[in-house]
């Protein structure tokens, strides 16, 4: 039989649970693609654990036998998996340890599947040069919007197509935001308070209400999609901390929905991206999307304009859409 080892580098709030997850789902996937997927290894910032014949949830939840040092690069180079998924935080200046432990898989013969947004933000031409000549293949949902299966659409169901245009809202934190102050009235401290809660905001909230998080997703779709890796730092960006209450009043008053949205289009010279604050009216199909809730709009030639309205950001869909990488990765193999 063959056995897929896993790695799981980062056991926050949501490494820890895609650990969970995947050793509930065992059995199903050992009966679905006849292999034995074995998280072989975990680890935090600063401790792992790794066990070659698998680990129990006990190990990820309790931490107990994790030994101190065993972590990141070492870590992977003790459990030599077939799969990394990193989980860990983003960070938009040094790529975070994720771009390490990405650099790690693709330089190994490992396959990725990455929820950490920045290396690929940063680093995706590079890394994905490197996965294709090693024959490895990144997955990376949790980096591109979660639950909305972005990637998916555009890769797979519109395959070929010439797709013209995205726009997308892609940050639950932000939707959540802006629909808490603009239909129930809370302070922006109030909102945020409350995504913070739900387990959604980025560690710094900031990142999701300035754009940052939108844009990165944004080059990591159109980098995964359309092989158009774009420069994060050129895609200009509006914000959710600069809504004015006239701007609020305003929204609330014309009964629309306000959302910071990520719109890519193509153009003579390939892709732009930015980031934008909309105020959508009644009927617009964006305006089912409540609270955290995302939405896409995509328009191709020759399959014309299309809606999803879904995915709301919570751990739960996000772990979700990691369970999902890994079916689509096994079903590869
Ligand atoms: N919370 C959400 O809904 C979503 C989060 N993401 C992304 O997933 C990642 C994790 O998010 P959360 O679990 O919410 O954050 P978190 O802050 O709860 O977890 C991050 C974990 O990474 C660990 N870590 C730090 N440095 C590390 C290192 N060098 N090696 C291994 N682990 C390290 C931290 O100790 C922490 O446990 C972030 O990059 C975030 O942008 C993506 C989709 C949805
Ligand atoms: N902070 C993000 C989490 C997932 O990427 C969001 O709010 O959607």
């Amino acid at each position: 039989m063959r056995v897929v080892r896993v790695a799981l580098t980062g056991t926050g709030g949501i490494g820890s649970r895609v650990a969970v997850a995947l050793l509930e789902r065992r059995a199903q996937l050992f009966q679905r693609f006849g292999c034995d997927v074995r998280l072989v290894a975990v680890c935090g910032s600063r401790a792992g654990i790794v066990r070659d014949d698998g680990l129990e949830a006990g190990d990820v939840t309790n931490r107990g036998g994790w030994i101190a040092g065993l972590a990141g690069v070492p870590l992977l180079e003790a459990a030599r998996p077939d799969v990394v998924i990193d989980a860990g935080p983003s960070d938009y200046v040094s790529g975070g340890p994720g771009l390490a432990h990405l650099e790690w898989a693709v330089n190994h013969g490992a396959h990725a599947i990455m929820v950490s947004k920045s290396a690929l933000a940063l680093h995706g031409a590079r890394l994905l040069a490197t996965a294709r000549a090693n024959g490895c293949r990144v997955h990376a949902s949790g980096a591109s919007s979660a639950a909305l299966p972005v990637v998916d659409v555009l890769r797979h169901n519109l395959a070929g197509a010439e797709v013209t245009r995205v726009e997308a809202a892609l940050t639950g934190t932000s939707s959540f935001v802006l629909d808490e102050m603009v239909r129930s009235g809370s302070t922006l401290a109030e909102a945020i308070a409350e995504a913070q809660a739900r387990g959604i905001a980025e560690p710094d909230p900031a990142f999701d209400l300035d754009g940052r998080d939108t844009a990165a997703k944004l080059v990591v779709i159109a980098g995964l999609a359309f092989g158009a890796w774009l420069s994060l730092d050129a895609v200009p960006r509006e914000s959710v901390l600069s809504v004015t209450d006239e701007q609020l009043r305003a929204w609330r008053d014309a009964g629309e929905k306000a959302a910071l949205v990520g719109v890519l289009e193509r153009g003579a010279a390939g892709y732009d991206a930015r980031v934008e604050l909309r105020g959508y009216g009644a009927h617009h199909p964006f305006c089912a999307a409540r609270g955290s809730t995302k939405a896409l709009m995509v328009s191709a030639a020759g399959f014309g304009d299309y809606t999803l309205v879904g995915g709301a950001s919570s751990p739960e869909a996000t772990v979700a859409a990691v369970l999902k990488d890994v079916e689509h990765l096994l079903a590869a193999l």
